[in-house]
């Protein structure tokens, strides 16, 4: 089974360490999914492994092998993709040109849209025409295509309701259960939890309980207050 793997990473930004110390395991197949409260240096920890802000100390390894030397180009290459902050659609294409970037030939269009079939009816509309949620399935979509080995999702839900979010937490299960790991950043924690298999808290870029199983802290909201508070 595939592994990511972080070791002791440490991220610095200005002043100081923004995480330091942080170990977890991504594994193929598997949602992982990221909590904690704003400012905790959850968006920096995935800008770290997918190459976008370098990391200060640490390992980021892939399979066992370390690709903390590698560009982020090259990291997406050996399979990381990262589905950044905001809505990362090109809104003057349309959903076919969207997903026909990473798609590739039409044939991998049908396939991406057998597993998003809601995109299929909007197929030829341009992406800014498409509500909120319909654009971050465009995101999705994009991603899957790409055949990662992993996927990073920092905060999809931002500017969406909990009830439009909802209708894409399948399709990040089905992406996961395609084999794909995903590390998931979000800020409706009990909608994360309630999907990922794994999960951990980072509070002042610190884990503040370690990765164990989602449930552990869906069931238990004491548990998971004190971890945000960093106890
Ligand atoms: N470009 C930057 N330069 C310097 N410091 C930054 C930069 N971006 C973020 N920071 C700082 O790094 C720390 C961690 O921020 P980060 O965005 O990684 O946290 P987060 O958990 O994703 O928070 P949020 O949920 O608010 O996005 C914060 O103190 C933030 O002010």
């Amino acid at each position: 089974m595939s592994e990511l793997q972080l070791s002791g990473l440490t991220v610095s930004r200005g002043a100081g360490p923004v995480i330091s110390d942080v170990d977890l395991t991504v594994r193929g197949g598997e949602i992982l999914a990221l909590v904690g409260p704003n400012g905790a240096g959850k968006t920096s920890l995935l800008e770290s492994v997918s190459g976008v802000i370098p990391h200060s100390g640490g390992d980021i390894l892939v399979d066992g092998a370390s690709i903390a030397k590698r560009s982020r180009v090259q990291r997406a290459r050996s399979g990381i993709a990262h589905i950044e902050q905001g809505r990362a659609i090109f809104p003057s294409l349309t959903v076919r040109e969207n997903l026909l970037l990473t798609a590739k030939t039409e044939a991998a269009l049908t396939e991406i849209l057998g597993a998003f079939p809601e995109l299929e009816k909007r197929i030829d509309s341009q992406a800014v025409l498409l509500s909120g949620g319909e654009q971050q399935m465009v995101v999705l979509a994009r991603a899957f295509a790409s055949q990662p080995r992993f996927l990073l999702i920092d905060e999809m839900s931002l500017g969406l309701a909990p009830v439009v979010f909802m209708r894409l937490l399948p399709l990040i299960q089905q992406i996961a259960a395609s084999g794909v790991g995903v590390l998931l950043v979000e800020q409706f924690t009990h909608l994360a939890l309630g999907v990922a298999d794994e999960a951990m808290v980072v509070a002042s870029g610190h884990v503040s309980h370690a990765q164990g199983p989602a449930a552990a802290l869906a069931e238990d909201p004491e548990l998971l207050r004190r971890a945000y508070l960093g106890g």
